[in-house]
């Protein structure tokens, strides 16, 4: 087939406007999926995405689309993860793509994940069509939706095409608009062989699988490739493309997109954004864009009873290997014993591998409270990162410490504003400017610290905003601010689960938080226990847990039988299930509780 009737093309959208149904019923209408092996939400393959409702890894899919033209193309469409964790993937996705599909949900219009993404499509220079999805709801406003298109994002309101995921409506005319707004594929016929990585997987059966779009040069089996990132050779043992299913070709084209094995052990070898070339004649230089990614959000991960620790180093070991943004290494807690301290992209990340440790490996695991990766520079001129509390040096080693920064585009109904930007305040952060969106939305662009969005932001910015508000974020860099680490204390012992650092203007109300939250979860003991919130070995809050009288049963007064074996069996399990630290026996659950208290 000519690359002049290839078209490459990925779907972007804010979540829940049906990017998963639309992918589905492309290839429904292009009969790329027969009926027996049709089921809901064809590309979200792993549960967990199914389960949340969020796309998380991309896949691509080739399908043969025979147009009004009498033409049969080729359309490759590569799904894009869906949340700002992985948008470097998704600007990976993106840069194999000549052109991208917008949605926009005809009810809801654009939100800040739309603009987010838009911006990524543009800096690929692609040609972007938008389309408004659901317009079968009654809610649907196909005329603001347009105005907005042209308003906020400077589309073309009159290519916006209309449809209908769910109902089927406006299928085709998006496939001829993919026809005829997409450029092709052009090949540079300069005698190289350039192909991007966008993203692998491991098959237990055949090792990892590379994705790729060739953009000149041609890969087919046997051939000998070199990653140019990494200066690795391997040998290609299979090439093909995604129907959805992996099927097996001769080789694969310029403007192809399709997949490649070759005797690569792990993912982690195989690095997204990277280019491949051929051994004995590599290109001169390589694809643009490629980025080697770090994890920026840290937590211990702790098997709950200690025998278990052997299992998880092999849980956490496989999940890598399918995973190379997740990085791992071995600590140890006085309180939690022996686990984990693990990187993810961001928080959703983090929760994506907890629970996939939880139900693929049926691991009972505890998490230590999350934490940025901060820059500290010593005063003897050392500088070094920190990513877990209890290796931060002592204060008056420290001459500075920076801690990473966000941009943050909030998108907000006008009532809110004041609510907004007030919170924005609470969270250490400052509104740079506003932006008018339409009749009763503003934009406001925020710079905040990572740490204070990592749990609850956005959850505060849906209950704030009822709902309306949305967010999206990038990385911007660090920047120097007053950070302390806090220590809590249980019986006068500093329990290193619950260290953490932070800003000092927070410190009290945070260490009396914890505290609070520590009273309530740890039970009482035979002796009073003081528990303390300390900055430096100053105590900055306290609270106490009173003294146990030593027969739990003594308040049931005689009789009722069955209540006092309650009481006894409720004191057995919890026995069962607690930490001796020092003097005190902790409960499970109070870490847990505790980890989940926001600063
Ligand atoms: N009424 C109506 N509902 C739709 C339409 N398209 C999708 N939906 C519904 O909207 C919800 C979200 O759709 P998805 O396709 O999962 O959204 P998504 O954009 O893939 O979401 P992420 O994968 O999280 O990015 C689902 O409940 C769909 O059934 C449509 O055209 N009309």
């Amino acid at each position: 087939m000519p690359i002049s009737l290839t078209r490459n093309f990925s779907i972007i959208a804010h979540i829940d406007h049906g990017k998963t149904t639309l992918s589905d019923r492309l290839l429904e209408s292009t009969k790329t999926i027969s009926d027996r092996e049709k089921q809901d939400q064809l590309l979200d393959a792993m549960d967990l995405e199914r389960e949340r409702g969020i796309t998380i890894k991309a896949h691509p899919v080739t399908m043969n689309y025979k147009a009004k033209d009498g033409k049969t193309y080729k359309l490759n469409l590569l799904d894009t993860p869906g949340h700002v964790d992985f948008s470097y993937e998704v600007s990976r996705s993106l840069a194999a793509c000549e052109g991208a599909l917008l949605l926009v949900d005809a009810s809801q219009g654009v939100e800040a994940q739309t603009v987010a993404n838009l911006n990524l499509a543009m800096q690929q220079n692609l040609h972007v069509i938008p389309v408004i999805n659901k317009i079968d709801l009654p809610s649907a406003d196909l005329d603001k939706c347009k105005r907005q298109l042209e308003d906020i994002l400077q589309l073309p309101a009159d290519e916006a095409v209309p449809a209908s995921a769910k109902m089927g409506i406006g299928i085709t005319d998006i496939l001829e608009a993919i026809i005829r707004l997409v450029p092709p594929p052009k090949d540079p016929h300069d005698g190289y062989l350039r192909a991007s990585v966008f993203d692998s997987v491991f098959d237990p059966y055949r090792g990892v699988v590379s994705y790729v779009r060739v953009m000149g040069g041609t890969i087919a089996r046997g051939l000998k490739i070199r990653m140019m990132s990494t200066g690795l050779d391997y040998e290609v043992k299979e090439v093909g493309v995604f129907k959805p299913k992996m099927v097996a070709t001769e080789k694969l084209h310029p403007g192809d997109v399709g997949y490649l094995i070759a005797n690569v052990k792990s993912t982690a070898d195989v690095k997204i954004g990277d280019t491949v070339t051929e051994m004995r004649h590599p290109a001169p230089t390589p694809l643009p864009g490629f980025k080697e990614i770090h994890p920026l959000v840290f937590s211990g991960i702790y098997p709950v009873s200690s025998e278990d620790f052997e299992a998880l180093k092999m849980a956490v070991g496989k999940l890598q290997i399918n995973d190379a943004a997740f990085t791992f290494m071995a600590e140890s807690s006085a309180a939690l014993g022996f686990g984990f301290r693990c990187g993810f992209l961001g928080l959703l990340h983090m929760e994506i591998v907890q629970e996939r440790l939880r139900r693929e490996f049926n691991m009972d695991v505890i998490s230590t409270y999350p934490s940025v990766i901060y820059e500290v520079t010593k005063t003897d001129g050392e500088e070094m990162l920190v990513d877990n509390p209890c290796f931060l040096p002592p204060t008056q080693m420290i001459a500075e410490i920076r801690e990473p920064m966000v941009k943050i585009f909030l998108m907000v109904p006008n009532e809110y504003i004041g609510d907004m930007m007030q919170l924005v305040m609470d969270k250490r952060g400052s509104v740079d400017h506003t932006e008018t969106l339409d009749d009763n939305r503003v934009m406001l662009h925020c710079v905040l610290p990572l740490n204070e969005i990592l749990v609850d932001f956005n959850d505060k910015l849906k209950s704030i905003t009822r709902g309306y508000g949305s967010m999206d974020y990038e990385h911007a860099g660090y920047q120097a601010s007053d950070l302390v680490k806090m220590d809590m204390l249980i019986a006068g012992e500093p329990v290193d689960a619950f260290a953490c650092i932070v800003h000092r203007s927070k410190a009290e109300s945070r260490g009396r938080a914890l505290a609070g939250k520590l009273k309530e979860v740890i039970p009482q003991q035979l002796f009073v226990v003081a528990i303390q919130a300390a900055i430096g070995g100053k105590v900055i809050a306290r609270e106490s847990i009173s003294a146990l009288r030593k027969d739990v049963t003594a308040k049931c007064y005689g009789g009722d039988i069955t209540r006092k074996r309650k009481l006894l069996e409720k004191q057995k399990e919890g026995k069962k299930r607690m930490k001796a630290v020092g003097r005190v026996n902790i409960p499970q659950e109070a870490f847990i509780e505790v980890l989940k208290t926001g600063g």
